[in-house]
């Protein structure tokens, strides 16, 4: 049974003087615990998928149903809070808060889901995701110290502290060369591995795709046939 599928997905952005239809009938079904990769050209759709599907913005028409409930049938007060409790989001840049600490960004990220983690439970996740990451030595650190590759590591460990169901990463490799970016697939890997996440991405990079356990390739707002 899929933990997300999605039905009949539309997307129009209307301007004044002109209407531009940018999804147009989108059917997936994303599998609990898998990395499915979302890929093709420049403007065909990705990112709108990714951020309808994460509950960022709205679709035109369709559904999603996450956890055998329709985020489509919401109010934003519901979908705020699968977001902060259940979803996670690394986007091509890290987007750390310059003035936190490693840990200090870690521990804002639990706040914002309201768990009610005691102190001690908070600085064994906290430690655990760190030293997953390979930045437990950096936790005193300030993000404007960090090489692109550690930031982006923090911004992943960030990003599932919380323990959510899913992670919706949106280009996570796209500002890194072509060592760290496989140092971060794999790091997506092992969490999709060892911690059961779901992983939803957009990637137009072709090496990273191997990394992944579906490809979907997407052409004019549809999907396209492999
Ligand atoms: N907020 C918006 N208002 C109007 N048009 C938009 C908006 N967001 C995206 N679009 C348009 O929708 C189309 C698809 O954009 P999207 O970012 O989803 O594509 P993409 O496949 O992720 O592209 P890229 O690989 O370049 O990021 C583009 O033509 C884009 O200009």
């Amino acid at each position: 049974m899929p933990i997300l599928s999605i039905d009949g997905l539309e997307k129009i952005f209307s301007s004044a003087n002109r209407k531009e239809k940018v999804l147009k009938g989108i059917n997936l079904e994303i599998t609990k615990g898998e990395i499915t990769a979302l890929t093709g050209a420049s403007g065909s759709g990705k990112s709108t998928l990714l951020t309808i599907a994460a509950g960022l913005q709205k679709s035109t028409a369709g559904t999603i149903i996450f956890q055998n409930e329709a985020l489509t049938d919401m109010n934003p007060r519901q979908v705020r809070a699968i977001r902060a409790k259940k979803f996670g989001f690394v986007f091509q840049h890290a987007h750390l808060v310059p003035f936190l600490t490693v840990q200090e960004q870690l521990e804002l990220m639990m706040d914002t889901a309201e768990l009610k983690w005691s102190k001690d439970r908070r600085n064994e996740e906290i430690k655990s995701i760190l030293d997953l990451v390979d930045m437990w030595g950096h936790r005193d650190s300030y993000p404007g110290t960090l090489s692109g590759g550690g930031k982006q590591r923090v911004a992943i460990a960030r990003a599932v502290v919380h323990k959510p169901e899913m992670l919706f990463a949106d280009e996570p490799t796209a500002s890194l060369d072509s060592k760290r970016s496989m140092e971060v697939m794999k790091l997506l890997r092992t969490l999709s591995r060892e911690r059961n996440i779901t992983v939803l991405m957009v990637t137009h990079e072709e090496e990273t795709l191997e990394y992944a356990d579906t490809i979907v390739q997407m052409k004019d707002g549809v999907i396209g046939k492999e």
